[in-house]
């Protein structure tokens, strides 16, 4: 399988240099050149597995120079770390599937790829003697999911930007309270688009870049977008095995657009997939776009659902690319014109495409807290705010001529307040957090300034 860039000027990289590299050099993002069909004995046989066996089957598709050996290794000592035995497993509450996606050491759907992809770089970097300094943002739970996934490795050290006094109290304690050596904490004035502004603009700078072996973490990296594949196979063999459905449909909750994305490369692979349904929070610039064809940006807004605070969605270049069949002198300049204006202009002919991928629903912070409080109430079930989020969606726009599972991306425990505000109850705590409050904890405070920044890594660079 060979990678190839969006914006058309990197082109013919294998897996592993798709991997290292992050950002494409010309500033786009990764794409395999074409996306491997299943066909319906394959899809029924993988129905049966279990989750690592599944992931071998999708991975070893698209990591088609790594060694069979070699793969299985770190995809089953990648969740083996996970707390639940089906790692990702799909419960049914008042009729609708939830696909657990919190069991990793994180509580967050994020563990299920940065688990294998602290593992990858780790056996790519032994296997070539080199180094790696990465560089990530996060809206609250790729920073602790990544950190977790390199603490202690050797040759790596990890910075990760998050938006100062922007994130839950849990999710500031799981980042700050590691305190290795390797571990860097840097809380940004200014927004999680700041930070992923600041990190691309970073990869941006080529012989810097080269310079300090960077690695990128968020969904920026194919290899995140590629494990999250999988979990839409799993669904899909649990809910086929209880229900023979013929098709199913995912409510997923966005914010940088990487989630759905992998649902979407799922559906073009040859999942079943009927409606894949997108949950905004009030940072909404994607459900505008998939409903009225209304790409501009606004203003971040808070939620309660804080890790999807979000306005420029990182992968929405990713779909624009298929949007526009392929078409990267068009895709460069819809990215210019998107860079200088705040905004995207589409076709009567492209929003009817993009209508028949997704239907999409706002989510406003009322609603996303009643969400949590009915569900709770009639269910006895406690979903995070982000989850919510899909279930509200999920009711509104699900067919209901196919089973939906919503996503549940986040463990309630991480968002407490939200939940007490809606249920007037306490999440139960995960062993995990137990004491995090009483911790060490690091992390240092800076402006959202690319130079700054800049300093501050090549300083600490290993
Ligand atoms: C808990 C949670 N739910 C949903 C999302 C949205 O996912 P994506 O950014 O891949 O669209 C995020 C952030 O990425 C998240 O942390
Ligand atoms: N919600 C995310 C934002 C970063 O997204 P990523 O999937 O590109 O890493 C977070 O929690 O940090």
């Amino acid at each position: 399988m060979q990678y190839l860039s969006t914006r058309g000027r990197v082109n013919g990289l294998s897996f592993k240099q798709a991997v290292m590299m992050g950002l494409a050099d010309d500033g786009g993002l990764l794409l395999p050149a074409e996306i491997p069909r299943v066909n319906s004995g394959e899809l029924e046989a993988w129905s049966r597995l279990a989750y690592p066996e599944l992931a071998f089957q999708i991975i070893s598709r698209y990591a088609t120079d790594i060694p069979a050996a070699d793969l299985k290794d770190l995809i089953d000592r990648s969740y083996a770390t996970f707390t639940h035995p089906e790692v990702t497993p799909v419960v049914h509450r008042d009729g609708v599937y939830i696909l657990e996606l919190f069991h990793g050491p994180t509580l967050a759907f994020k563990d299920v790829a940065l688990q294998f992809l602290g593992n990858l770089f780790e056996y790519l970097l032994r296997q070539n003697g080199e180094k790696m300094n990465i560089i990530g943002a996060t809206s609250g739970d790729t920073g602790s999911a990544a950190i977790y996934g390199v603490r202690g490795k050797q040759n790596i050290n990890i910075f990760i930007l998050h938006p100062h006094g922007k994130v839950s109290p849990i999710q500031e304690l799981q980042m700050t309270t590691v305190t290795d050596p390797n571990v860097f904490n840097l809380a940004i004035r200014g927004t999680f688009d700041d930070g992923q502004a600041i990190v691309k603009e970073i990869f941006g700078d080529v012989a810097f870049k080269q310079r300090h072996s960077l690695g990128a973490v968020n969904s920026i990296n194919w290899a995140r977008v590629l494990a999250q594949v999988v979990y839409y196979f799993y669904a899909w063999g649990r809910v086929h095995k209880d229900t023979s459905c013929k098709k199913i449909n995912f409510s997923v909750p966005t914010g940088n657009f990487g989630d759905i994305f992998a649902g979407y490369i799922a559906k073009r692979m040859g999942l079943p997939i009927d409606q894949l349904i997108l949950a905004s929070n009030e940072n909404n610039i994607l459900s505008r776009f998939i409903n009225h064809g209304d790409y501009s940006i606004g203003e971040v807004r808070p939620t309660p659902s804080p890790s999807m605070d979000i306005q420029k969605a990182s992968n929405f270049e990713r779909y624009l690319y298929y949007l526009l069949d392929g078409d990267s002198r068009a895709l460069r300049k819809a990215m210019e014109d998107f860079n200088r204006d705040g905004k995207l202009e589409f076709s009567a002919e492209q929003l009817h495409s993009v209508q028949n991928e997704f239907a999409a629903l706002t989510v406003d912070n009322e609603q996303t807290i009643a969400t949590i409080g009915d569900f709770f109430r009639r269910t006895d079930y406690l979903l995070d705010p982000h989850t919510a989020t899909g279930v509200h969606a999920a009711g509104k726009l699900g067919s209901g001529r196919y089973p939906t599972v919503c996503l549940a991306t986040a463990h309630p425990a991480k968002f407490d307040q939200a939940v007490r505000e809606a249920t007037g109850r306490e999440p139960q705590r995960p062993a995990g957090l137990a004491g995090i409050e009483q911790r060490e904890q690091r992390c240092e405070i800076v402006d959202a300034d690319t130079a700054v920044i800049k300093a501050y890594l090549a300083e600490r660079a290993i």
